[in-house]
């Protein structure tokens, strides 16, 4: 049977990924914050997962104004890194795992979850970041991928409540799959940041660490369930609306978690960076 065994949450910012392409990471600026991502390498090297469902949201590289989907799952055999202007990142090919995939695609939809089925897409920073941060630079990729996008880029994302029982429903769909695969569920995304407008750079630490605190506790995530889109864009900037996602893994791993790593740091580029390793306690 396959079952979910962790849950990882971690910003995605893309000058994290130029970083470690151009070999700054030991530079002043960045080193505080790839020191704390060392214990989550070594962590993931002993975990060692088969797969790890990605939840990302797509920045206009695969989607678009023409198509925006709520929630998508990649039931593909690969997947390029996406070009954004710079031309692709130097990282390995994103390697699928399409008989997981469609199973949780049909698990999903028949518990009444829409998702749109991707077969063919490239991935941008948002999914590459992610793993270069806790793998590290290696010629390929140490396990199979499930991206799962969602859409918070365009008005209007899912809730915080609704990201919430996706997770949960990833989670059943997981445990009905009669493989023995270790899997991992990773949300990604935020912490606050805004881009844009007359409050570019906002951060907020004292938000950002009572979100941390709530996502480690072991509880049916009433208060991160109740946070109202308003209150991530009043409180966390434009962007911070990304920490949705993060539900959607807190989502799956049940009630009772054991919090095994925390790492908050403020700045990386214009954004506040969160990192949290759970453990599911059921
Ligand atoms: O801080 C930044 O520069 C930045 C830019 C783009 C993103 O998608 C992001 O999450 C952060």
């Amino acid at each position: 049977m396959a079952r979910i065994t962790a849950g990882v949450a971690t910003s995605h910012v893309p000058a994290i990924g130029a970083a470690m392409d151009l070999k700054k990471t030991a530079e002043p600026y960045w080193q505080p914050l790839f020191a704390g991502y060392d214990w989550s390498r070594q962590w993931i090297a002993q975990e060692k997962p088969d797969v790890v469902i990605l939840v990302y949201n797509d920045h206009a590289s695969a989607f678009d104004m023409k198509i925006i989907p709520t929630f998508a799952i990649g039931c593909g055999e690969r997947y390029k890194p996406a070009d954004e202007g710079w031309g692709p990142r130097p990282v390995p090919d994103v390697i699928g795992e399409p008989d997981l995939a469609w199973h949780i695609a049909q698990s999903l939809i028949l518990d009444e979850f829409d998702m749109t089925i991707i077969n063919e897409m490239d991935v941008d920073h948002g999914l590459t970041v992610p793993l270069s941060l806790m793998f590290g630079q290696p010629d390929a990729w140490p396990c199979r991928v499930i991206p799962v996008a969602v859409n918070v880029v365009t008005y209007p994302p899912p809730s915080g409540n609704r990201c919430w029982r996706l997770g949960e429903a990833i989670a059943r769909a997981v445990e009905s799959f009669p493989e023995d695969l270790n899997v991992q569920i990773w949300g990604t995304g935020g912490m606050s940041h805004q881009l844009q407008g007359p409050r570019a750079g906002l951060i907020n630490a004292e938000w950002d660490n009572r979100f941390l605190d709530l996502m480690s506790q072991s509880d049916d995530g009433e208060a991160l369930r109740a946070i109202e889109h308003i209150e991530y864009l009043r409180e966390t900037g434009s962007e911070g609306i990304e920490m949705v996602m993060w539900l959607i893994m807190r989502g799956a791993l049940g009630d009772k978690v054991r919090p095994l790593h925390r790492h908050y740091h403020v700045p990386a580029s214009n954004t506040a960076v969160g990192h949290l390793v759970l453990e599911p306690m059921d």
